[in-house]
């Protein structure tokens, strides 16, 4: 077993252990959003299909309306209509006109188009006040090309995506199955919210910040619900819950001689690592039981939050092969002072905002029990170890941005 990692080198061990497919299913369009691609998506059409006039106004060939201007407008036959999805069949021949609307297609012997603004109907005629272009054509395949690939394996279906991918013509899409992520709280002193708290008692927090992660990463949650610190309970409910993807505990990772989940792994199954050089969440561990990757998170509540943010969702990233990293970092102003820590990295939990630039500031009391920093945060400020960061001075930020 490794110890006392940098992030780093913890982060890429986690990393190593996600190297397993998570299976593909194919999804009706309206169900994709917010799912990963799990392959590269062609497109099945030419878009637009034909060349077709991007305006509403008149089709015909440009070299008779040079000359149009208001005090000299030209004057041409209008020989037919195309609305958008009744295409004119015919051919424009010089000295005529047809009238077109927005996304019809450019009729046969037309090469240029005028606003209808720039004209005027009257009868079979229209007059031009101004000369017709060639602009406002848009050429078949300027927004898609048949076999074109616009997609690719790991993209995220946003909205714009998944219009995209519609657009594209697929009716289905193949994605990765959501990994199965187990929750598995432990500690005597956790219950549930709703039952009475007795003394010395935490209502279970850290299951339901995990489960709104994990889903925001794109996996499953499967809440395990709590056990106490007790070896045998802990195992039995552990090998119960499998098969999963990963398995997140929380609590029982530190050094108290009831802190099992540690003992329990160490036994049982194998410790990649234990410990990193961090706050919060130093007592972080990496193990696998009966060839799952566990994250055994410590309970602290905003450590338990940031461990998974910091190595969890990486994790889930990579599985599902996404295209965007995890995380990024940005320069802030910060407007308060923030603490470091002798060894460690530090991320303490600031509130970003854009005001010339962007500023950050502290959301407070920073200690690993105090939920309100991850509540009302938005943003981890990076530390590197052994240095404190004055007011005034550029700091290094993560942006939290977790989108339901
Ligand atoms: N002697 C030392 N003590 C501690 C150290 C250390 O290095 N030496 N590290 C501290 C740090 S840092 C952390 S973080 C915690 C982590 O401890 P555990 O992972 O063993 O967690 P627990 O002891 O079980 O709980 C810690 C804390 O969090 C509360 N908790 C636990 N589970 C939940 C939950 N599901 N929802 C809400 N709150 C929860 C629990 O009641 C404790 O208050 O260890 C330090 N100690
Ligand atoms: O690392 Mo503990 O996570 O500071 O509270």
């Amino acid at each position: 077993m490794r110890t006392n990692l940098s992030v780093e080198e913890a982060l890429e061990l986690v990393l190593e252990e996600a190297r397993f497919e998570p299976g593909k299913e194919v999804l009706p369009l309206p169900e994709a959003f917010g799912r990963v691609l799990a392959e590269d998506l062609v497109s099945l059409v030419d878009h637009p299909d034909q060349d077709d006039t991007a305006i509403d106004g008149y089709a015909c060939r440009e070299e008779d309306t040079l000359s149009a201007s208001p005090e000299n407008p030209v004057r041409l036959r209008v020989v037919g209509e195309a609305p958008a999805g009744k295409p004119f069949l015919g051919e424009v021949k010089r000295g005529e006109a047809v009238a077109v609307y927005t996304g019809a297609p450019i009729p046969k012997g037309a090469n240029a188009v005028v606003r209808v603004e720039d004209t005027k109907r009257e009868g079979e005629w229209v007059l031009l006040y101004a000369p017709a272009s060639p602009k406002d054509i848009r050429p078949r395949g300027d927004d898609l090309k048949k076999g074109e690939v616009y997609l690719r394996r790991g993209d995220l279906l946003t909205p714009g995506r998944l219009a995209l991918a519609a657009a594209m013509g697929h009716p289905r899409l193949p994605v990765f199955r959501r990994p199965r992520v187990g929750i598995l709280s432990t500690g005597d002193e956790v219950v549930e919210p709703g039952e009475p708290l007795p003394f010395g008692g935490v209502y279970n927090s850290n299951a339901y910040g995990l489960l709104g992660l994990v889903r925001e990463a794109g996996g499953e949650p499967v809440l395990l619900g709590k056990v106490p610190d007790d070896p045998k309970r802990l195992l039995a409910a552990l090998e119960a819950a499998l098969p999963l993807d990963l398995l997140l505990t929380s609590g029982g990772v530190s050094m108290g001689a009831y802190d099992v989940v540690r003992r329990v792994l160490e036994e049982e199954g194998e410790v990649v690592f234990w410990k990193v050089r961090q706050q919060p969440g130093g007592p972080l561990l990496l193990a696998r039981l009966r060839g799952v990757p566990v994250l055994g998170l410590p309970g602290n509540p905003v450590s338990s939050l940031v461990t998974f943010f910091l190595y969890g969702r990486p994790f889930l990233f990579r599985l599902l092969k996404r295209t965007e990293a995890p995380y990024g970092t940005l320069k802030a102003r910060a407007l308060t002072p923030f603490k470091g820590a002798k060894g460690k990295k530090v991320f303490r939990r600031g509130v970003l905002s854009f005001e010339e630039g962007p500023v950050v500031r502290t959301t407070g009391n920073q200690s690993s029990g105090v939920l309100r920093s991850m509540a009302f945060g938005n943003a981890l400020v990076v530390l590197p170890p052994d240095r404190d960061l004055e007011a005034g001075e550029e700091a290094t930020v993560i942006p939290l941005t977790f989108v339901p």
